[in-house]
């Protein structure tokens, strides 16, 4: 019934969508617009009724009849029905008074669906959960809250405390991984569901060890705020920023799965527009870059390119010799720079004053020559040339002269100022007072790029450094501002209007996707500026000064000092999600306490939750990583895995020359082991960086790798392939059915983190984990020489 209902409601938006598109419209502007907008309006409906055919109906709730005397809000669907069912989004009953049929999850009266418990029960008295295949039901288990059943059912072994549809839960869990991440509607837990709900103002931090769902509760946060806070959040969009493109990769289905288009998914190298930085660089190159300190290195840098002449410069102005020497310039670059202004916009201060201490001195000169007894009455006419006004404007007109200030004060672009630097040591040792050469040296690359936004040329450190630049050097766009200002309140105005023309035509199911619901005027207006129909997100990435209503930050602890600097402009509201796990810190510059992350930015003003149930890592594995863990850094508890494999993980031991052979061989049984016939299951190889070439050669020669990455214009790996080499930092954040993990010793020893990125590599496995050792086995893995001595 609820899938009939789906189609109807298809057709319906689908025949909608085609009328708009066929009309004649008179081909004003304004119709061409308007038409354009519901296109736009429609398409996006269209999008989000598609995106849940899989699992439509997911859950359905029996509420004890007294319940439903509660004081409810009789706005809120479903409020008084004995029983609901929970899907992906809100479906009503036309025919009868729109009864809701279906309430989606995010709604609250969905909310004891992930909450309730026999010992808080919150009204509910069965909670069955379905697991369907496309329109097919293929399980249902039920859930009777009562303590006394709840306490039965345990004694017999068939239901464990703390979960919430266990066999549901179970089964998703275990299930073959596909390379992409799947959304968690169905089986949210209820420590997760709280920090999903968790209001949308300030900074919230969730910790929580690897596996415990904190990338899962972070999208489905986005998910829920955008729905319960859409007018506050769809116009400015939700950023989320990820570690690496694969990452990005891994996770960018999840949203639109749950029907959401306002959210960017960003790395930092995407921060600058235009750029989508890949660039390599040594740890500890990065980690300078991504200092604080940078930003005064920059500042330094721009006035250091406010330069004084060594020489005085002389040229002539309308056959008078002009004289530009170092206290003029000194005297106009005090005064442009006391307007504290960005360098190019100052430069206007600048080249002003210039001309006008040089106007007043050829004034003073003429005046001096004019007024000489000697100077016949003929030549007195130079007293005329020499009205102030006169002087000024032809010194502004003279090529040579602004050519000369131009070399004095230029404007520079963000990437030009950057290269500049980077290129010239000269410069370098002007902007880094303190820094010994060594550091200096971290600075200096040799060769500019070919196309001043040369994706591999520039690193993701790079990329948060153009944003610092580009806010030093500003850009004098006020005029355009304010015609763009001016614009926007005539669109809004107007597209009010076509709103109210909306509303009034069709006969709108008064559901969840009215027009007015989806969009209000000023999202239309910002919809139809320049016949653009991108959404906020689209047009968020192509604006260096978009300011979003919601950042969320996954694998927070890997972000440098500068690159919170950057996000902290892109979000003046602090509403934040910022998740990640402190002993998984990769990065020599991430972070090693949220205080000190956060302080310089919203002092004590944040609030933390955590998670700490491990969904993805089976018992035997984490019993692994959980002594690596207590040398990292011994006050941490590690979470409590939620299932055991009955897999124990192996060390095979082996030596240099045969390293090779056995990873290939382990990675082969691997892919025999996990990968079913319908092609779900994932092996990862994960290997020290300096061992990934060679790697990537065997295994490619032995057939168990495809050569190519994926073909589009994010990068990073292609998930989708049965077996997947990579080293630890990208491998971050991702998991797979089987790990075979490559010489941990060399792990170790590759970093100053080398032990949390053990750690990681450890904690990436569903199912099972072999580690391939060519030396002899770490210590701190005692625990799998044990169960297999040698
Ligand atoms: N409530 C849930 N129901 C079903 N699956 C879940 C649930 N919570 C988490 N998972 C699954 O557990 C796995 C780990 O989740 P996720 O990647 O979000 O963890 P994480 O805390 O971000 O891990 P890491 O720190 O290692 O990146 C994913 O496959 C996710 O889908």
């Amino acid at each position: 019934m609820l899938y009939g209902r789906l189609d109807v409601r298809r057709r319906e938006t689908a025949d909608l969508l085609a009328r708009v598109l066929r009309d004649e419209t008179t081909g004003t502007p304004q119709a061409v617009s308007e038409r354009d907008a519901a296109a736009a309006m429609y398409s996006e409906q269209l999008a989000t009724l598609s995106a849940v055919e899989e699992g439509l109906c997911f859950g359905r709730l029996d509420v004890e009849p007294e319940a439903l005397t509660g004081d409810a809000d009789p706005e809120t669907p479903g409020f008084d029905q004995e029983t609901v069912y929970i899907g992906r989004l809100g479906l009503l009953d036309e025919d009868h008074d729109y009864e809701p049929l279906l309430i989606d999850w995010r709604a609250p009266v969905a909310r004891p669906y992930y909450t309730a418990t026999a010992a808080n029960p919150d009204g509910i008295r069965r909670r069955r959960h379905l697991r369907t295949r496309s329109r097919r039901v293929l399980a249902a288990d039920d859930e009777i809250l009562d303590l006394a059943e709840a306490a039965a059912a345990a004694a017999s072994g068939t239901q464990r405390g703390g979960l919430t549809g266990e066999a549901t839960l179970l089964a998703a869990l275990t299930a073959g991984r596909t390379g992409r991440m799947g959304d968690i509607v169905a089986t949210i837990q209820s420590e997760q569901d709280r920090i999903i709900r968790s209001g949308v103002n300030g900074v919230l931090v969730v910790e929580g060890g690897p596996g415990t769902g904190k990338t899962a509760v972070a999208l489905h946060r986005a998910a829920y705020l955008l729905y319960t806070h859409r007018r506050q959040l769809a116009k400015r969009g939700v950023l989320v920023v990820g570690p690496n493109p694969t990452f990005l990769r891994y996770i960018e289905q999840v949203l639109p799965s749950l029907g959401e288009t306002s959210v960017l998914l960003q790395t930092v190298g995407e921060l600058y527009p235009g750029l989508a930085a890949h660039g390599q660089e040594p740890a500890v190159q990065a980690a300078r870059k991504g200092d604080l300190d940078m930003a005064k290195v920059l500042a330094a840098a721009v006035r250091d390119r406010q330069e004084l002449p060594r020489r005085t410069v002389r040229l002539v102005v309308d056959n008078e010799p002009v004289e530009i020497d170092r206290d003029l310039v000194a005297q106009a670059r005090t005064r442009a720079r006391r307007t504290r202004r960005p360098h190019n916009d100052a430069k206007r201060t600048f080249v002003r004053e210039a001309i006008d201490l040089l106007a007043r001195r050829e004034h003073d000169r003429i005046s001096r020559q004019g007024s000489h007894p000697d100077v016949a009455d003929s030549d007195r006419r130079l007293l005329d040339r020499g009205d102030l006004a006169d002087i000024r404007a032809s010194m502004r007109e003279n090529d040579d002269l602004l050519a000369a200030l131009d070399e004095l004060w230029p404007t520079l672009t963000p990437p030009q100022l950057l290269i500049d630097l980077y290129t010239d040591t000269k410069r370098i040792t002007a902007a880094t007072r303190g820094w010994s050469d060594a550091q200096r040296a971290l600075l200096r690359r040799e060769k500019p790029p070919q196309h001043p936004l040369d994706d591999t040329w520039w690193t993701p450190a790079d990329a948060v450094l153009l944003d610092e630049a580009a806010e030093l050097l500003g850009e004098d766009d006020t005029a355009e501002r304010e015609r763009q200002e001016r614009k926007r309140e005539a669109d809004e105005a107007y597209a009010a209007g076509v709103l109210e023309i909306l509303a009034m035509e069709e006969d709108w199911d008064p559901e969840l996707l009215r027009p007015t619901d989806v969009v209000d005027a000023s999202v239309l207006a910002d919809r139809s500026r320049e016949s653009s129909y991108a959404s906020a997100a689209e047009r968020a990435a192509d604006d260096r000064t978009w300011t979003f209503g919601h950042v969320i930050v996954d694998e927070a602890q890997e972000l440098s000092p500068m690159a919170w600097r950057v996000l902290m402009r892109r979000c003046p509201s602090r509403s934040m999600t910022l998740v990640g796990d402190v002993a998984q810190t990769g990065a020599r510059d991430g972070a090693s306490s949220w205080h000190g992350v956060l302080s310089p930015y919203v002092a004590a003003r944040w609030r933390r939750e955590s998670l700490t149930v491990n969904y993805r890592t089976p018992a035997e594995i984490a019993d692994v990583a959980a002594d690596v863990l207590a040398v990292i850094d011994p006050s941490q508890t590690p979470p409590d895995s939620v299932r055991e494999s009955g897999v124990p993980p192996r060390a095979l031991a082996t030596d240099e020359a045969g390293l090779a052979h056995q990873v290939a061989t382990t990675a082969r049984a691997a892919v025999d082991d996990v990968v079913d016939a319908e092609g779900n299951g994932r092996v990862a190889v994960l290997a020290p960086g300096a061992r990934v070439e060679p790697l990537r050669e065997r295994l490619t020669a032995d057939g168990l790798l495809v050569a190519g990455g994926p073909d589009d214009e994010r990068g990073g790996e292609d998930l989708e392939v049965a077996v997947v080499l990579s080293t630890v930092a990208d491998a971050k954040g991702l998991e797979f059915d089987a790990v075979v993990l490559v010489d941990p010793e060399g792990m170790i020893g590759e970093s100053p983190r080398g032990l949390n990125d053990l750690y990681v590599a450890l904690t990436r496995a569903t199912r099972s984990l072999d580690v391939v050792h060519p030396g002899g086995l770490p210590p701190v893995l005692r625990r799998l020489a044990g169960a297999h001595p040698g």
